[in-house]
């Protein structure tokens, strides 16, 4: 089955092909931040990310995914609610069909109109396939983007978007550095939680920065010039592609702020 955002194949049929899906540390979640416990333990996030690293940018059917070379320690993530060192495989986003919905997370019920997802994995682990199988696999940093001016860093990522309308279209991407997407403040919430499409693998370390970036309104409607289809397979805009809030199953949830 070719699971997907549709009535027929969408988050509530999920289930069906991957149980996983009904597990105890399913994502995304309602982020309520009166329920985070600060943890003074926790360090701040130390991102390196090198723009050589970048490689690609494509259309895999769900997402719009930037995809980097991970055979080095030269994007890493490190410290934060994580130990070790973990590499930066891919970062893509999540949107809506128009500004009031899009985002995975939400913040006390409110929904973003798009969220930011870079994907890290363990360097303990041989390669990436085989971290994403483990509780302690992968890190993904989640951020908002709100609408407001338009992102000047963002738009190297939109201009190329012409070039992979349709799923399975791919074209390169490289010298881009993916810090400029992250906010002045690295503030997070973290919990344990899952990937939040099928597999559903429940090997994610989530780490939800509290500042949104912005978006304008004109850069949400390139990111809904997407097609979820391939060429000549008809017309179905790439819009809507977030999971709706899961239980949080009393799982905790913390923060590195007061
Ligand atoms: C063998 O594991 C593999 C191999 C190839 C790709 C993937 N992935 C699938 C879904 C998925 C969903 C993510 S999200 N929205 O929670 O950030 S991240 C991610 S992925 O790890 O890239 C897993
Ligand atoms: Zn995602």
């Amino acid at each position: 089955m070719s699971w997907g955002y549709a009535p027929h194949n969408g988050p509530d049929k999920w289930a069906v092909n991957f149980p996983v899906a009904n597990g105890p540390r399913q994502s995304p979640i309602d982020i309520v931040p009166g329920q985070a416990s600060y943890d003074p333990s926790l360090k701040p996030l130390n991102i390196q990310y090198d723009p050589s690293t970048c490689m690609d940018i494509l259309n895999n059917g769900h997402s719009l995914q930037v995809t980097f070379t991970d055979d080095t320690d030269s994007s890493t993530l490190r410290d934060g609610p994580i130990s070790g060192v973990y590499r930066l495989k891919q970062f893509h986003f999540h949107w809506g069909s128009s500004d009031d919905q899009g985002s995975e997370h939400t913040v006390n019920g409110v929904r973003f109109p798009c969220e930011l997802h870079l994907v890290h994995w363990n360097t303990k682990y041989p390669s990436f396939g085989d971290a994403a199988k483990e509780p302690d696999g992968l890190a993904v940093v989640g951020v908002f983007l709100r609408i407001g001016a338009a992102n000047p860093r963002l738009q190297k990522v939109l201009d190329s978007l012409e070039s992979i309308k349709n799923k399975g279209s791919q074209s390169t991407f490289g010298d881009f550095d993916s810090r400029t997407l992250l906010p002045p403040s690295l503030e997070f919430w973290t919990y344990d939680g899952s990937l939040t499409t099928p597999l559903g693998k429940e090997s994610v370390t989530w780490i939800v920065l509290k500042r949104p970036i912005s978006v304008s309104p004109a850069q949400m409607e390139m990111f809904r010039s997407l097609q979820f289809c391939a060429e000549g397979e008809g017309v179905w805009d790439m819009v809507d592609n977030f999971r709706p809030t899961q239980p949080l199953k009393g799982r905790l949830l913390r923060a590195n702020f007061k």
